[in-house]
């Protein structure tokens, strides 16, 4: 179920987890990242422009893998499997939203913050997951004691995680990759600052090793 999101994932390294308020900044946008290195993207659906900019870089960008974040209802995986994601991340679970996923083509990497989230998911399939909040639900030290027990589960943290502390976490055996927002912050794409999103990029690549 998770079979090619597993492959995704493997390569990707750090995933931009991007808020974007105007479709017409998505293609430079996400141009400006796979320039950089980075071509497995999280567009959050916290905006009126998300699927919009979904739709433009499925649509423009073959070399990217575009998926949807915050993804928190049925409603959501419709929306995000017709405007073209290859894959969703949600911040945590529901039954609803787990059903809705099963019911549906598109896979998930779905959230969990505690051993008992972590358990949940991997009852119904899920041996990749979203650690979220990361630095906030314990940081590195919760991941590696997460993974005595439950070594199997491989997971991308997100939330806190930024260049002063994504190699400790990508060193983590149970860490697949991680999300975080700084190398292409409101700031930066509000400004079109592209080559400063590159450049940013470029540094993120670097830290996969
Ligand atoms: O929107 C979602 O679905 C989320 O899960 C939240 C994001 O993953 C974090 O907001 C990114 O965290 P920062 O890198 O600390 O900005």
């Amino acid at each position: 179920m998770q079979k090619n999101l597993a492959q995704v994932l493997e390569q990707a390294g750090v995933v931009p987890v991007l808020v974007i308020d105007q479709v017409a900044d998505a293609l430079p946008l996400a141009q400006a990242l796979v320039e950089g290195g980075l071509n497995v993207l999280e567009v959050t659906l916290r905006t009126e422009a998300a699927l919009g900019a979904v739709e433009e870089i499925a649509k423009h960008l073959p070399d990217a893998h575009v998926g949807t974040g915050t993804v928190l209802t049925a409603d959501d995986v419709r929306r995000s499997t017709d405007a073209g994601a290859t894959f969703m991340v949600s911040p945590g679970t529901t039954d609803a939203l787990l059903d809705a996923v099963e019911a549906g083509s598109v896979p998930m990497l779905p959230g969990a913050a505690n051993p008992s989230e972590v358990m949940r998911l991997l009852e119904r399939g899920y041996s990749y997951q979203k650690f979220f909040p990361a630095e906030a639900a314990g940081g590195v030290p919760m991941l590696k004691s997460i993974g005595g027990p439950l070594g199997q589960v491989k997971f991308c943290p997100t939330g806190g995680v930024s260049p002063g502390n994504a190699q400790d976490y990508l060193a983590l055996k149970n860490v697949v990759c991680v999300g975080g927002s700084w190398m292409a912050s409101p700031k930066l794409v509000a400004e079109k600052n592209w080559a400063e999103i590159t450049r940013l990029a470029k540094e993120a690549s670097a830290l996969k090793g």
